[in-house]
């Protein structure tokens, strides 16, 4: 469905250059919901722009909706659906009559823009909204309806960028209810960008992690997970005791990835709960309180960290202040 090699793009500005996607390779087949993490920055839209046609790269070469997008630009657009960012939604029309008006730009007759329109209303949970302003809408209903302008023409292919950002925990999980939907009923591909965690981990079949402009990982979030060996345990003692606390807890058995923050130690062992009893017994004989402890299972932040040596939290945080 989807295959594009060595893509990279470049922007010169005042003469400072940065290397917004420095050569990436992505494979997608037909059916897949496959899913863009990285942190703020890392070139997740500039991507996204490219395959969609909305940006000449400045290396490589893609086939997306089996079409060649250098050569075949408006074949690649008429194949394919994108829910960008900011929404396609104008606020002052009407929810009917934005839809209409979408699949006539499409090409569709005014009936079957009018069907596949209310076909989609319904699907999306926007029945009976067909006179209300777009800027009337709530965050969720407003997401749906611009996603059902980016299916209007029954694409193959779909591509969101970040699908839920800015949306309350409850419209989010329903946002995804609505995708997983789609794709079950239409039989779409679809392809997304996220910095959610929680969002890359339940809804996709495949990650691709992206990280300074490169892929740094793919698989499943089950053997991406698996990558990273063994539990993550953080204990907090007093800040002066952390380093001799980490010594401690690097000679545990399996004990691996250690190191201290503050008053925080971190490492990873085979089995987290296990070890606990006798890392309490050994800080207790060197006269050391344990004041806080958490183990958990290995997370997609976790295999962020392990390839790149920040926690996809953090690298958040840099990019949103930067
Ligand atoms: N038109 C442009 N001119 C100059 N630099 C740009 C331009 N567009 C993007 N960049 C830079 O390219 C890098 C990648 O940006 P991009 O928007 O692709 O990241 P992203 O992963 O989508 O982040 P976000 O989640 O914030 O959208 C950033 O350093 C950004 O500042």
């Amino acid at each position: 469905m989807m295959k594009a090699r060595g893509l990279a793009r470049r922007f010169t500005a005042r003469s400072r250059t940065v290397e917004a996607v420095r050569g990436v390779d992505i494979d997608v087949d037909a059916g897949e919901l496959v899913g863009f993490l990285g942190p703020n920055g890392a070139g997740k839209t500039t991507t996204l722009r490219m395959l969609t046609t909305l940006l000449r790269p400045t290396e490589g070469e893609a086939t997306v909706a089996d079409r060649d997008l250098l050569s075949d630009p408006v074949g690649v657009r008429a194949r394919i659906g994108y829910v960008a960012q900011g929404g396609g939604a104008s606020p002052e029309s009407r929810v009917g009559e934005e839809l209409e008006l979408q699949g006539r730009l499409y090409g569709l007759t005014k009936t079957q823009a009018r069907e596949r329109g209310s076909a989609l209303a319904e699907q999306l949970d926007l029945s009976g909204l067909d006179q209300r302003l777009a800027k009337t809408l709530s965050g969720g209903q407003r997401r749906r309806l611009d996603i059902a302008l980016g299916l209007i023409h029954q694409p193959r292919l779909v591509f969101f960028d970040e699908p839920t950002t800015g949306l309350d925990p409850q419209s989010r999980a329903n946002l995804w209810e609505h995708i997983r939907r789609l794709r079950a009923e239409y039989g779409v591909t679809l392809f997304l960008t996220t910095h959610y965690l929680d969002e890359a981990d339940s809804l996709c079949d495949r990650i691709l992690v992206i990280d300074d402009g490169r892929i740094v990982a793919e698989g499943t979030p089950d053997a991406l997970k698996a990558k990273v060996s063994g539990d993550g345990v953080e204990i907090g003692v007093e800040e002066a005791h952390a380093a001799a606390a980490a010594e401690i807890a690097a000679k545990l058995d399996g004990a691996h990835e250690v190191s201290t923050a503050q008053d925080l130690v971190r490492f990873r062992v085979p089995q987290g709960d296990t070890v606990l009893p006798e890392l309490l017994r050994a800080l207790d004989a060197a006269g050391i309180a344990m004041r806080s402890m958490r183990v958990h299972r290995p997370t997609l932040d976790d295999v962020f960290l392990t390839l790149t040596g920040r926690s996809l939290r953090d690298a958040e945080e840099v990019a949103n202040v930067a």
